[in-house]
């Protein structure tokens, strides 16, 4: 067995020192909300009894920009508030609604504080407020799941229209999986934007608005560009835990009590994002609803009929290790197992329930499981929690009937069944008289219902560079994230169309939720994110999470078996429930039906609606091209006329200029063709030139030829008479006469 590093709720006061005023209705007073209250409604005033809103949702933003440098320390104390340690605060002695909690200590003097916020204020954007969040259409269900995709836009303006991203996501909605039945529907997801409780650090990365749904996320150099993320919900820093779970939670629990359908809620996100902050005041506010559901059941079953039983267990995963968080000293070495029986029920063999009969019961119980919990100290939380906790709430209700046939059917409180395995905080009486003719058949059966709500405070995703962890914390911090990524693995899987084999069995973790991922439970995500700048990945991470968990669907059935006093009469019973249902499956069928038809005809008659429209358009354009088109005619009329007397100007003009004008352009013609006969000349002359120094070469070439042959001749000529001279003086004659 894995020997736990971490400490045991080592920083927590005493248990009967606690109080669940973390709670609390009203919203923290954080500085930012100091800040604003003076611009603000005060809670009361600003919200209606009764409204679901929170009394305190401004849609009023500061922006700060300023430089920050991060180290760990300076982190934790940033998202740390100055009070008192424990996350859990023991039940009050009473149901009245907690109260609000203190103010946390803020490094600054009020003085302070409030000389900052006047000059964030200079800088504030207002935003309009969102409209009142209306009743969910199917075909918005359809465009909605579709979100998961980001929607990118340049500037807070042109994303702030909720018609825009609408028109964005229903373009997009094409990878969206249909709705097959009644009962299935999407995962609620949400986003928790948790308050910083420093001044100054305010440089934050995220804005909501302009409607409930929406989170813009800023992005690019000096965060100039806006993503914008759609939800179910996006409650931002001073919104309350109790208005989380009235819009996210509750009408899970109450289709858990009233329907017998199974819940599963988990909180998700980075750690000390307030995930267990936020699951301990789902829980007080879920125990408080259960609790009036069943006082209510109990005054209308008037003490007769009605059994009821609530059971809690809590179990954590730490370490891929499964234990008992109510039998801390009964753990094996190995930890708790997991079964899962053919149905895919799954089953933890051994872990421990209690039944409880209050408020108050089911609170201590949760403050008893917080105090076993595995919790360790990092950078960013001094109280974090290394495992991920599943408390789970069972509701169990046995309810005798009584089908009277002779006529109409009617039910009837029962004279009496089996309260063999009751327990604590069931209750069980007889009815009085069961009237009626003698003809009149009586049916008896016993409606059981068993719905579980699990409760999954999952423990933080980290990065080691803002927690700081080292050695063991590091490893666990390693097996946290391993495992978280297997749940994001199989949702993943779950949103697309044809999933194929899905491995719940990778961890422990998605094997123990495979009965509510799988199907089987309505649910709700709740994503908690820091706004700082600073951890802008782990948030953006934490968010692209929720757009892909926005594509899960389940499918919830109610968790009821009936069991009849006579057999025969039982399956008599049986075949006509079917019957009815599938009558009643019909009858839908023909509503749909005369619901299509109608929304037809209205698409008929818009559609008339805005030919009529076109048609008007079409008859404006003619006129104005009718218009248009005289007013061409009387341009050209008035051109003409225009021309006219231009030609009547001119010809009373001055007759002199215009004969010397005429003369002048004579003399330039004539000019002009002086110029060209002259260079005509010119080009003549040029030619002759040319074939006359043609000749000319031509001649000197022959003379010099001449001159050549001349001078050979004479070299002939001399040459021969050197020879004459010189044979007639060495004739004999001539030398016997020169001898003489
Ligand atoms: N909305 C809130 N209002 C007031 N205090 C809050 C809020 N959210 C968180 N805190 C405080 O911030 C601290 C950290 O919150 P919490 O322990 O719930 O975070 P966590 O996400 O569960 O962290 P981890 O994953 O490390 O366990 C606690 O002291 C808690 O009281």
């Amino acid at each position: 067995m894995n020997t736990p590093t971490s400490t045991r709720m080592s920083s927590l006061p005493p248990a009967g020192n606690l109080n669940f005023s973390s709670f609390d209705k009203s919203p923290v007073d954080t500085p930012r909300r100091k800040a604003r209250s003076s611009m603000l409604p005060s809670p009361s005033s600003a919200q209606p009894k009764g409204t679901s809103k929170s009394p305190s949702t401004p849609r009023t933003k500061k922006i700060l920009q300023t430089s920050i440098s991060a180290s760990p320390n300076k982190l934790k104390k940033a998202m740390t508030p100055q009070r008192s340690q424990s996350k859990l605060k023991p039940p009050s002695s009473s149901l009245t609604p907690p109260t609000a909690p203190k103010t946390p200590k803020s490094p600054l003097s009020i003085d302070d504080r409030t000389v900052k916020v006047d000059n964030s204020l200079a800088r504030t954007n207002s935003v309009t407020p969102a409209p009142k969040k209306t009743v969910r259409t199917p075909s918005d269900k359809v465009a909605r799941k579709s979100t998961g995709s980001l929607l990118a836009s340049n500037s807070f303006g042109s994303t702030g229209s909720k018609r825009h991203s609408l028109l964005s996501l229903s373009l997009s909605a094409s990878s969206s999986r249909e709705y097959n039945s009644d009962n299935e529907e999407a995962v609620k997801v949400c986003v928790r934007i948790r308050p910083v409780f420093d001044m100054t650090w305010d440089q934050r990365a995220y804005t909501t608005g302009p409607s409930d749904e929406n989170i813009i996320v800023r992005t690019g150099l000096n965060n100039t560009d806006t993503n914008v993320y759609r939800f179910d919900n996006v409650y931002d820093e001073d919104v309350t835990t109790q208005h989380v779970y009235e819009t996210s939670v509750q009408d899970i629990v109450e289709s858990v009590t009233r329907q017998g359908r199974n819940g599963t809620v988990f909180t998700y996100g980075q750690t000390s994002t307030g995930k267990t902050y936020t699951m301990h005041g789902i829980i007080s506010a879920a125990a408080k609803d259960i609790f009036n559901f069943l006082a209510d059941e109990r005054e209308k079953a008037d003490g007769s009929s009605l059994m009821t039983c609530v059971k809690v267990s809590c179990m954590e995963l730490y370490n891929e290790e499964l234990r008992d968080l109510l039998e801390i000293s009964r753990v094996s070495s190995s930890g708790l197992g997991i079964r899962e029986d053919r149905r895919g029920n799954v089953h933890i063999p051994n872990l421990s329930e209690r039944i409880v009969g209050s408020v108050e019961d089911l609170l201590a119980v949760l403050l008893e499981a917080d105090t076993n919990r595995t919790v360790g100290s990092t950078a960013m939380n001094e109280r974090s929690s290394r495992s991920h906790t599943i408390f789970r709430i069972t509701y169990e209700k046995k309810e005798a009937k009584e089908t009277r046939r002779g006529g109409a059917m009617k039910e009837q409180k029962s004279q009496s069944f089996d309260t063999s395995d009751s327990g604590d905080g069931v209750e069980c009486t007889l009815s009085g008289h069961l009237g009626g003719d003698e003809n009149e058949k009586i049916t008896k059966k016993m409606v059981t219902t068993v719905s579980t709500l699990n409760l999954v405070d999952l423990a933080g995703s980290e990065s080691v560079k803002h927690t700081g962890a080292t050695g063991d914390r590091q490893k666990e911090g390693g097996r946290i994230n391993q495992s978280l990524l297997t749940l994001s693995t199989v949702l993943v899987k779950l949103g697309n169309k044809d999933p194929g084999h899905i491995n719940y069995r990778d961890s422990k973790l998605t094997r123990i939720l495979k009965p509510s991922l799988s199907g089987n439970a309505r649910m709700a995500a709740i994503c908690c994110i820091s706004p700082l700048v600073q951890f802008q990945d782990e948030s953006k991470s934490t968010l692209d999470f929720a757009s892909r968990t926005m594509l899960v669907t389940t499918n919830a059935s109610k968790n009821e078996t009936v069991e009849y006093d006579d057999e025969i009469v039982g399956q008599f019973e049986q075949e006509i429930e079917r019957l009815k249902s599938e009558t009643a499956n019909a009858e839908k069928g023909q509503r749909q039906l005369a619901v299509s038809l109608q929304e037809s005809t209205e698409q008929i008659v818009c559609l008339m609606a805005s030919i009529e429209i076109e048609k008007n358009k079409v008859a404006t354009l003619e006129k104005q091209n009718y218009d248009f088109m005289m007013q061409v005619e009387e341009l050209t009329l008035m051109n003409e006329e225009l021309k006219a007397t231009e030609q009547k100007q001119s010809s009373s003009g001055d007759v002199a200029l215009l004969k010397s004008m005429e003369n002048l352009t004579l003399h330039n013609e004539h000019l002009e063709k002086r110029i060209q006969q002259l260079v005509e000349e010119k080009a003549q002359l040029e030619f002759r030139l040319m074939r006359e120094m043609n000749k000319s070469e031509k001649r000197k070439g022959a003379a010099l030829e001449k001159r050549k042959q001349f001078k050979s001749k004479l070299g002939d000529m001399k040459a021969r008479l050197r020879d004459d001279i010189t044979g007639a003086v060495s004739h004999p004659a001539l030398q016997a006469s020169t001898a003489r």
